[in-house]
């Protein structure tokens, strides 16, 4: 139990009604999991309104409310806080709440339209290497040392993240490592949040549906770095034109990274080849298993990253090189002389770059063949554009379902088809069905060519009307491949 007062410390109020010494038992922000003796946080929502849960929450016993717009009826005995901004203040309460876990570890928020997931991971695998407890929030999973907690979001709800602290605290991690989507950082899930830095990786179009416009997308990802401290550090990619743009009014160090402008960490590919990168930092040269320009970013912001975090450069690079990665991304499957590649390319700038990284590794003659999809219910105005890139970067095209959602497959498909030029329509194929798609491509696929299975990288389902289906594509390939035997 702890007292009311003692978990709004910090929060800014606006009027209250009641004991606000009151003993609560926990926080929630969801009417459907309150407890006798909760603590209720109503939040308005894009679907629905907290407010009008209030009723349902104090009839499953909650003991007091906070909320933006104080309820027509005060029941008696109930505490009731109006605050500015609930979500904020959720926020802060959770971390009030846990102890403020951030302050007690070094805590890494990673931000930017592509690599997030990957930043993160090799910057856990690297501090597990460099011998720390660490933790990782990320797409693909929340870690705390070795232990997984499965993840729902890329970035968990602010209550989640300082359970997941907290945890992490106790079982004596010293690092965190997380990502920050454009979607939490707009709906507060970062507030009450002590940052030992930020990175920025890039921006390009994604989640135009949700933010409204591209301004307002990038206003999101710098509102992270507009509430750094002084004592943290901004680190930005410099070769994005947005990388400054992060940068003005933020209180923090500021520190730059990137292979082409001038930066505070430099660095060099010398070959990128499909084994691996060769880079150049800080004059000393250095191999990883990764290949392709973006993840000699993504290596470069990791090194950066470590460095700020006080770690010893020679270690960091020797260290780094040994790491594998994150799941689904460029992962290769190479059976019977055919490589499968499957990459969680889901924006046109990521399909891009892995499209254009496989061509410049290319050593003959092989085909690429691409297969793409988009996601239901999610931006509609990427569909054309990354169709037009599938078809501009590879020798055939299959485009077929991502995860459809709740929207007609053949819809997206065809919103996808409206963006191939005429002049590529003979190398393109519509298959709806995914692993018809994947099945199609292993046929055509002759020894040495390349398949690209983009868009869904570590997912292990496909998500249709609201049912999630088993469905993973480097299973699926493996399987095709196995069973036609190629020789
Ligand atoms: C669009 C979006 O981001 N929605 C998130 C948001 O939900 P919402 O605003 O729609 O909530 P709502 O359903 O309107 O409900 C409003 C409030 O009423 C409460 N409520 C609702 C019903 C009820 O019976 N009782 C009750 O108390 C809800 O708990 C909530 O507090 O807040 C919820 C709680 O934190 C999130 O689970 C939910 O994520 C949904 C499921 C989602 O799909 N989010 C995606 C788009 C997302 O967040 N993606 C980013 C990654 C994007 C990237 O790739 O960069 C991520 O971080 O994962
Ligand atoms: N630095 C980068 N720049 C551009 N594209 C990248 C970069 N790093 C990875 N990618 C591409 O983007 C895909 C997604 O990478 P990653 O999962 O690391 O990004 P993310 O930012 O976490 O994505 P999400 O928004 O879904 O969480 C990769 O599979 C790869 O194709
Ligand atoms: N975090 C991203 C993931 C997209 C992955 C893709 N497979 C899809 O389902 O659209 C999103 O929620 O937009
Ligand atoms: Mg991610």
């Amino acid at each position: 139990m702890k007292v009311l007062k003692d978990i709004l410390y910090k929060v800014s109020l606006t009027s209250t009604i009641g004991d606000m010494g009151v003993e609560v038992s926990e926080i929630n922000f969801d009417s459907r999991l309150v407890k006798s003796g909760s603590v209720f946080v109503a939040i308005r929502g894009t679907q629905s309104d907290g407010h009008d849960y209030i009723d349902i929450a104090l009839e499953k016993g909650a003991s007091a409310i906070v909320c933006e717009r104080m309820p027509d009826q005060i029941k008696e005995n109930i505490t009731y806080v109006q605050v500015v901004d609930s979500s904020q203040s959720l926020g802060i309460m959770a971390a009030n709440y846990y102890e403020n876990p951030s302050e007690k570890l070094k805590l890494v928020a990673v931000t930017g339209t592509n690599g997030k997931t990957t930043t993160v991971t090799l910057l856990y695998q690297l501090f597990i290497e460099l011998g720390y407890q660490v933790g990782l929030l990320s797409t693909v999973e929340n870690k705390i040392h070795e232990k997984v907690i499965p993840a729902t979001h890329t970035t968990p709800d602010s209550l989640k993240i300082q359970e997941l602290l907290h945890q992490m605290v106790l079982e004596g991690c010293t690092h965190c490592f997380m990502e920050a989507s454009s979607h939490a950082i707009v709906q507060r899930r970062t507030a009450g949040l002590h940052f030992a830095g930020a990175l920025f990786t890039n921006i390009s179009h994604d989640h135009l549906d949700y933010h409204g416009s591209f301004d307002e997308y990038i206003k999101a990802k710098k509102l992270l770095f507009d509430g750094l401290s002084k004592e943290a550090f901004a680190l930005v990619n410099a070769d994005d034109k947005r990388g400054t743009v992060m940068l003005q009014n933020c209180k923090a160090t500021h520190q730059t990274f990137g292979l082409k402008f001038p930066a505070d960490f430099k660095g060099k590919i010398l070959s990128n080849t499909i084994e691996g990168l060769e880079l150049e930092i800080n004059n000393k040269q250095i191999w990883f298993r990764m290949i392709g320009q973006f993840n000699a970013y993504n290596l470069l912001g990791v090194f950066a990253t470590a460095i700020l975090l006080g770690e010893e450069e020679e270690e960091v690079l020797m260290q780094l090189s040994k790491v594998p990665g994150a799941q689904g991304r460029f992962d290769k499957i190479s059976l019977f002389g055919i490589t499968a590649i499957v990459d969680y390319a889901h924006t046109p700038d990521a399909l891009e770059n892995v499209l254009k990284t496989i061509q410049g590794v290319r050593t003959g003659g092989e085909q690429v063949i691409t297969l793409v999809g988009c996601g239901g219910n999610r931006d509609r105005t990427k569909r054309p554009v990354m169709a037009k890139i599938a078809t501009q970067h590879s020798d055939k095209v299959i485009l077929t379902s991502d995860n459809p959602r709740n929207e007609d497959p053949m819809a997206i498909l065809r919103e996808m088809e409206a963006g191939v030029n005429p002049v590529d329509f003979k190398k393109t194929l519509i298959i709806e069905d995914r692993r018809e798609a994947i099945k199609t491509a292993a046929i055509m696929a002759k020894k040495g060519d390349i398949i690209l299975i983009a868009g869904k990288g570590h997912e292990t389902y496909q998500e249709i009307k609201g049912v999630k289906y088993p469905f993973d594509d480097r299973e699926v390939v493996k399987e095709i491949l196995n069973l036609l035997n190629k020789n």
